[in-house]
C-alpha cells in the first residue's frame, strides 16, 4: 500500500468519520453507561488488544478529537471526589474529580491507554492523549494512583466506555506512597536522596526529579540541599525542563564547591533555551574563573557561533546541509531575524515587516523550528506510520506529520512554561482559551488552542529544498503535484506572523528544520512580507473563492481580484486552453509550434491588466515549455522571445538584453519567483550563446541563474556544484 498516496488515507479517514460511532456518542449524551461487561472481562479485552497491537504494529493509527473543551482551572481541593458509577456518557463533570488506580499496564496507541479502577472498584478504560512516552513509561505502572480532574467519559469505538484526557494539567500523577507501600516513608533527606541517585543511574529521570524533590522536602542541611538541587538540576536537563532546572541552579550557584558543575548546567540549560546571549555571558564567566574546564571553551565556541548566526544572519549553509540527517534533521542552529518585525496588518491582523531597506535575494529570515515533526519516507511501506486524526469538533481530518505537533507542542511547554506565551500568542482564530496559567502547582496549557494554533501556523515541507530541486530538475517530482501528504511539518515562530499573497514578494525555502524566507523583490523598509500559503492558479473561479477557507479569509491580492472582475467564463475558458497546450505538448505526433503559439496568443487575450500588474498564472508555464522546445531545436531566437515572454507574464520588467546590442540585460522590476525560473534564466543564457551575442549578456543571465536558485533554495554555496557557470 502506499501511504503517501493521499487518497487512500483520506478514504479511510472519511469511512471512519462516517463511523456509526459518532452517532451512537450523540444519542447516549447524558446517559449512565450500562454495565454489558465484568470487570475480568474488560480487562481481558484490553490485555488482547495490547497484545494485537504489540505483535502487528498498524501502519494506520487514527484518533477521533471530540469538540474543544478547556482545561480544568479550578484547584483540586474545590473539587468533589465522584465515582464512576457517578459519570454520565459524552459529559464533562466539571467541578469533580476521580481518583485511579492503575490495574493493567499501558498501551500506546495515539494516545497511552490503560485500564484503571476507582475506590468501587469498577475498572474503565483511561485514554491520555499528547503524554510524552517517557512520562508514559516511568509514571505509569500498575498500581500508580492517579488523579483526573473533570472527567470526562466518551464511548469508545470499540463499544467501551473511557475516560479521555487531553489537558495534561488534567491528571495528576500522586504518590503511591501515600496510600500504600507506607514501609518505603521516610524523613531522611538524604534517603531519598539515594534512591533519586539509583533512579538517574537507571536512567528514570522523572521518577529521579520525584524523589530528589522528596528529598528537599525533608529539610536537609543547607550543604546537603546544594547537593541534592545539583541533582536535581542535572536529571531536569535530562527530561528537557530547563526552566526549572534554572530555577535551582540560580540557588546553588554561590556555592564554591559546585559552582563551576552548576555554571555548566546553566549554560546548557540557556543554549536550549536558545538564550545565546546569557549563554555565552555565563560561559565566559566559567572559562575565566575555571580556565582548565576543556568542555566550557567547546562550548563557549559553540554558543559564540549561534549568536553570530543570530546577530549577523551569516551561516555557513554547507555546513547545515551536512548537519540535516534524514534522521534527525532538527539542526543546532540559531534564528536570524534581523532585518523584520511584527506589526498591526490591518484586517489581516499582524503581519511581519521589513525594518530597512532590502534588495531582491536578501536572507528575511533564518529560522530554526519551534516545532517539527517528520515521517522517514525512505523506510519501507510497512514501517512507516501514519496518524490520521478526525476533529468532530470542526469537521476535519488531519494527518501525517502535522498530527504530532500537538502533542510536541503540549509537551514542550509543559516543561518549559517561560515558552507558553510566545506560542499561545499565535494567530488561533476565534478560539477564545481559558485565562488562568496555573493550577494545583501545573501551568496549564490547553490541547485545543494548540490545536487551532497548529492548524492555522503549522506549514508542511520538505527536508530540504535542494533535494527537491534536484528531484525535480531530474523529472522525479514536479513541485506543483506534490502529493498533499508531505514529509515534515513544523511551526516556526517568526515566519508564523507572515501573511499570504499569492502575488508575493518572498519564498520560503528549507533545510532541515531551518526555514530560510528571502526577499524576491525589491523593498522599501516597512513592506509587509507576504508568501503563498498554498499553490493556486488564475484559472479556476471558484477555487480562488475557496482556497483559504481553512485559514479563513478570502484572498484579495492582486491575482484572485482580477479572476474575479474577469468572470467565471473567461476564466474558465483559461482552463480550456490550458488543457489544449497541455495535449499540444504531449502530442504524440510531434509538437506542433504553430498551433502552440496561436492557443498561447487566445490564452493571453483572456487577461484585460498589465502582467506587470496582474502576473499571468496560467501562461508563463506554457511560456517556459515553449522556450526549452525551441532550445532542442536549435531556434535561439525564438527561445529567447519565449524565456523573455515567461518573466513577462510573471510581471517581470526587464531593461537590455537585445543580443544585437549588447546592452546590459537587467531585472528593472522583479515579478512572481517559480523553482522554474532557474532553467528560465538557463535559457536565455543558453541562447545568448548560440546568438553569439556579447558575453556580457550571458553573464547577466547566469548570474539571474545564480540569484533565482538562492531564492527558491535558501543559498548559493551550493550553486556551482548543480550548474557549472
Ligand atoms: C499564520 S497566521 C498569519 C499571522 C496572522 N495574521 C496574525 O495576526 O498572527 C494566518 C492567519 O492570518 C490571516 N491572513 C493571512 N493571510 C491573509 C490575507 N492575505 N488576507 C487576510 N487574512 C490573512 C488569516 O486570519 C490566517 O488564518
Amino acid at each position: 500500500m502506499d501511504f503517501f498516496n493521499s487518497e487512500t488515507l483520506i478514504q479511510h479517514g472519511s469511512r471512519l468519520m462516517d463511523q456509526k460511532q459518532l452517532q451512537n456518542c450523540k444519542a447516549q449524551k447524558g446517559q449512565r453507561p450500562e454495565k454489558k461487561k465484568s470487570r475480568d472481562d474488560v480487562i481481558m479485552q484490553f490485555c488482547y488488544q495490547r497484545m494485537m497491537n504489540i505483535a502487528n504494529k498498524p501502519n494506520i493509527r487514527s484518533a477521533f478529537i471530540p469538540p474543544a473543551y478547556p482545561p480544568c482551572i479550578t484547584p483540586l481541593q474545590d473539587l468533589k471526589k465522584v465515582m464512576f458509577s457517578d459519570l454520565l456518557i459524552e459529559t464533562h463533570h466539571r467541578g469533580s474529580y476521580v481518583l485511579l488506580k492503575q490495574i493493567t499496564p499501558t498501551n500506546t496507541m495515539t494516545g497511552v491507554t490503560t485500564i484503571v479502577e476507582d475506590q468501587e472498584g469498577d475498572v474503565m478504560y483511561l485514554q491520555l492523549f499528547n503524554q510524552d512516552e517517557r512520562t508514559a513509561e516511568e509514571l505509569l505502572q500498575i498500581g500508580v494512583l492517579l488523579i483526573v480532574k473533570e472527567p470526562y467519559l466518551q464511548l469508545m469505538s470499540d463499544g467501551n466506555h473511557g475516560l479521555r484526557v487531553d489537558h495534561l494539567s488534567d491528571v495528576l500523577y500522586l504518590d503511591a506512597d501515600d496510600e500504600q507501600g507506607q514501609e518505603e516513608k521516610s524523613n531522611s533527606a538524604l534517603f531519598w536522596k539515594e534512591k533519586g541517585d539509583e533512579l538517574f543511574r537507571e536512567g528514570k529521570y522523572i521518577r529521579a526529579i520525584e524523589y530528589y524533590t522528596k528529598s528537599l522536602n525533608c529539610d536537609p542541611t543547607d550543604d546537603d540541599a546544594r547537593a541534592i538541587k545539583m541533582d536535581l538540576a542535572l536529571a531536569l536537563m535530562k527530561t528537557e525542563e530547563y526552566d526549572y532546572a534554572l530555577r535551582h541552579l540560580d540557588t546553588i550557584l554561590k556555592d564554591t564547591a559546585l559552582e563551576d558543575k552548576a555554571l555548566f548546567c546553566k549554560s546548557q540549560a540557556l543554549y536550549n533555551l536558545r538564550r545565546y546571549e546569557e549563554c555565552c555571558e555565563v560561559l565566559k564567566h566559567l572559562c575565566l574563573q575555571y580556565p582548565d574546564n576543556k568542555e566550557a571553551k567547546v562550548e563557549f565556541s559553540r554558543a559564540i557561533q549561534r549568536l553570530a548566526e543570530q546577530k549577523t544572519g551569516k551561516y555557513k549553509f554547507r555546513e547545515l546541509y551536512n548537519d540535516a540527517d534524514r534522521l534527525r534533521p532538527q539542526l543546532d542552529h540559531a534564528t536570524y531575524s534581523g532585518l523584520v518585525e511584527v506589526r498591526p496588518s490591518g484586517s489581516r491582523g499582524r503581519g511581519l515587516f521589513t525594518t530597512k531597506e532590502v534588495k531582491a535575494g536578501d536572507l528575511l529570515l533564518c529560522e530554526k523550528a519551534f516545532l517539527f515533526s517528520f515521517i522517514d519516507a525512505d523506510k519501507p511501506d510497512g514501517d512507516i506510520e501514519v496518524t490520521i486524526l478526525l476533529n468532530e469538533g470542526t469537521n476535519t481530518i488531519t494527518m501525517g506529520p502535522q498530527t504530532g505537533l500537538i502533542r510536541l507542542a503540549m509537551q514542550k511547554l509543559h516543561r518549559n512554561p517561560s515558552l507558553i506565551p510566545t506560542v499561545t500568542d499565535l494567530y488561533h482564530g476565534s478560539y477564545e482559551p481559558v485565562s488562568v496559567t496555573e493550577v494545583d502547582g501545573t501551568h496549564v496549557v490547553d490541547a485545543f488552542l494548540m490545536g487551532r494554533i497548529a492548524a492555522l501556523n503549522a506549514f508542511s515541507c520538505p527536508l530540504s529544498s535542494r533535494d527537491d530541486h534536484v528531484k525535480s530538475m531530474r523529472g522525479k517530482i514536479t513541485p506543483i503535484d506534490r502529493d498533499p501528504i508531505v514529509l515534515s511539518s513544523g511551526i516556526w515562530l517568526k515566519a508564523s506572523y507572515i501573511n499570504h499573497s499569492c502575488d508575493s514578494n518572498s519564498r520560503r525555502s528549507f533545510i532541515g528544520d531551518m526555514m530560510i524566507v528571502r526577499a524576491t523583490r525589491d523593498m522599501p523598509a516597512g513592506t509587509e512580507i507576504t508568501f503563498s500559503y498554498k499553490p493556486g492558479g488564475d484559472d479556476d473561479y471558484n477555487e480562488c473563492e475557496k482556497r483559504f477557507n481553512h485559514w479563513g479569509f478570502r484572498c484579495e491580492c492582486a491575482i484572485c481580484q482580477d479572476v474575479r472582475a474577469t468572470g467565471e467564463s473567461i476564466v474558465s475558458k483559461r482552463k480550456t486552453l490550458q488543457a489544449t497546450l497541455q495535449r499540444l505538448f504531449k502530442s504524440r505526433s510531434g509538437i506542433d509550434t504553430a498551433r502552440i503559439e496561436s492557443a498561447l496568443e487566445k490564452l493571453e487575450k483572456t487577461y484585460s491588466q498589465p502582467a506587470s500588474r496582474v502576473p499571468r498564472l496560467s501562461l508563463w508555464g506554457s511560456e517556459l515549455s515553449l522556450a526549452k522546445v525551441y532550445i532542442d531545436r536549435g531556434q535561439p531566437q525564438k527561445a529567447l522571445k519565449y524565456a523573455l515572454k515567461t518573466l513577462e507574464s510573471l510581471g517581470y520588467a526587464i531593461e537590455g538584453g537585445d543580443p544585437r546590442t549588447g546592452v546590459p540585460l537587467k531585472i528593472r522590476r522583479w515579478g512572481l519567483m517559480f523553482d522554474s525560473l532557474i532553467e528560465c534564466w538557463i535559457y536565455l543564457s543558453v541562447a545568448y550563446t548560440r546568438l553569439r551575442a556579447h558575453p556580457r549578456l550571458v553573464a547577466d543571465a547566469m548570474q539571474y541563474v545564480r540569484l533565482t536558485y538562492e531564492m527558491c533554495i535558501g543559498e548559493s554555496e551550493t550553486f556551482d556544484e548543480l550548474y557549472h557557470p
